[in-house]
């Protein structure tokens, strides 16, 4: 079958969690990937910080090197695995790898959502792939999908779960009434999360991906700087458990989806936490992993599901990219370039419309409902529910709005604090789904 075929060599750059992993299956299913991609593929080299450090896998003897500049300049290498992460160098690698010939595979979403249209531009000009399905929601095949499978279709809302470390601790907060602190130290001890853990738990992560998937379902260019981005720093166990006495849970939700701008069709995305109902599929994502809710006009629901984060599910992914842009090499052709023609508008996330929860501790005393439903009047709110708990002196009230702006909604909740019948706003939290 591969008989008389050149091999194609590969160049991986970054031997971490991802790279080693990505070495291991390059090296262990060497005669299957060879089966299917109807060449050897073989290492040509692997990039490193330091040779002598340890790693998850044992590299042939002679493939590594420090040299990652001249290993992606050498002729003979045809295709590039980028899991080295950042942004530089892992940008100047990947343009001199186009500019010498090689295709690209990278999981690289902080990249992408910083600098993507300079990497497309450089792929579309050096007439190479560049192929990233491990850049969102790891071994989740999410962006084949949307790019190909879906292309026919008006992905109108994609809604997901896409960063593992916050799950495990929403999930952990939620089943063992842990404040975050807490969650975060045993999401460390496991290994989620990682010693700096600001890029997961303050949403930059989610974000990243949260652009790559808006940029993919609506054929626009959205990058990281578009995205209305809030992390879980800031919930606590009484928000958790305002949630759970609504039947809901609290969840870091990516949403990119179409709304009506001024000029047609408008892009919103937005990272933040949300309740959402025990009855919604995304409720029932656990642990670290991710799953992504697809809105389409002609397939309606759909939802991908499965791990998110770890080398060898990140890998996995990798490798498919890998075999495909294989195949394209062979055959002498590339995969479809970025789609950016619909050319949306990004709305503000003032603009962008959500529904609240808000949990208020007030005097318990004659009219107090009253005055905060024309609070939310004032702001043109409209209220779904209203629950009352009277405990003495004080009651605590727990609203949940009708869909409003989030600027309308932000400034109702800035009216309740400065009321003089309101001791504490105690929890404010942006709702997705039914509610009860
Ligand atoms: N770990 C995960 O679960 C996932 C990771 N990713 C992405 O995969 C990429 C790699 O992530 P990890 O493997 O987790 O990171 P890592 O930190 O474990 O590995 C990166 C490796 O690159 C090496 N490196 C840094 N600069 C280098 C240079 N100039 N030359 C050669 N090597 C260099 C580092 O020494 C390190 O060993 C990142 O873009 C990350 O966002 C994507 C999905 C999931
Ligand atoms: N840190 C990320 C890893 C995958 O992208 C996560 O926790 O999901
Ligand atoms: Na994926």
């Amino acid at each position: 079958m591969c008989e008389g075929q050149k091999p194609l060599k590969v160049a991986v750059l970054g031997c971490g969690s991802v790279g080693s992993q990505v070495v291991r299956l390059l090296t262990e299913q060497a005669g299957d990937l060879a089966a299917r991609v109807g060449t050897r593929v073989e290492l040509a080299g692997v990039a490193v910080r330091r040779i002598d450090a340890p790693r998850e896998v044992d590299v042939p003897e002679g493939l590594l090197t420090t040299d990652a500049a001249g290993l992606v300049s050498r002729d003979d290498v045809d295709l590039v695995i980028e899991v080295i992460g950042g942004i530089e160098p892992a940008r100047s690698l990947i343009l001199s790898a186009l500019e010498h010939g090689a295709s690209v595979v990278t999981a690289n979403k902080a990249l992408l959502a910083e600098d993507g249209p300079t990497l497309f531009e450089a792929a579309e000009k050096a007439g190479r792939d560049l192929y990233y399905e491990a850049a969102v929601a790891g071994a989740i095949p999410i962006l084949r999908p949307l790019r190909e499978s879906l292309a026919g279709d008006k992905v109108t809302r994609v809604l997901g779960i896409v960063n593992g470390t916050t799950n495990f601790i929403l999930d952990k907060m939620d089943s063992s009434g842990a404040g975050f602190a807490e969650a975060l130290e045993e999401a460390q001890e496991l290994g989620y999360a990682e010693a700096d853990p600001t890029a997961d738990v303050e949403g930059f992560d989610a974000a990243a991906k949260a652009a790559i998937l808006a940029s993919l379902a609506f054929h626009s260019r959205v990058t990281a700087a578009d995205v209305h981005r809030e992390g879980i720093s800031e919930v606590t166990a009484a928000d958790v458990q305002s949630a759970r006495e609504m039947n809901s849970v609290v969840k870091l939700l990516a949403i990119a989806e179409l709304r009506p701008g001024p000029d047609g069709d408008a892009v919103s995305v937005r990272v933040h936490p949300a309740m959402i109902p025990r009855s919604h599929p995304l409720a029932s994502v656990r642990e670290a992993y991710n799953a992504v809710f697809v809105e389409s006009e002609a397939a309606g629901q759909l939802m991908f599901y499965g791990p998110g984060a770890g080398g060898a599910p990140t890998a996995s992914a990798v490798l498919g990219d890998l075999v495909t842009v294989a195949r394209n090499h062979l055959a002498g052709t590339r995969g479809p370039g970025e789609s950016a023609y619909a050319d949306r508008a990004v709305l503000p996330m003032g603009e962008t419309r959500t529904r609240y929860h808000v949990a208020i501790d007030v005097d318990d005393r004659a009219g107090v409902l009253a005055s905060v439903a024309q609070a939310f009047a004032e702001h043109d709110v409209s209220i779904q529910t209203v629950r009352q708990e009277g405990r003495g002196d004080d009651a605590q009230l727990v609203v949940v709005s009708h869909e409003a702006t989030d600027a309308q909604l932000s400034a109702t909740v800035e009216h309740l604090r400065g009321m003089d019948i309101v001791r504490e706003v105690t929890s404010v939290m942006r709702v997705e789904g039914d509610t009860e």
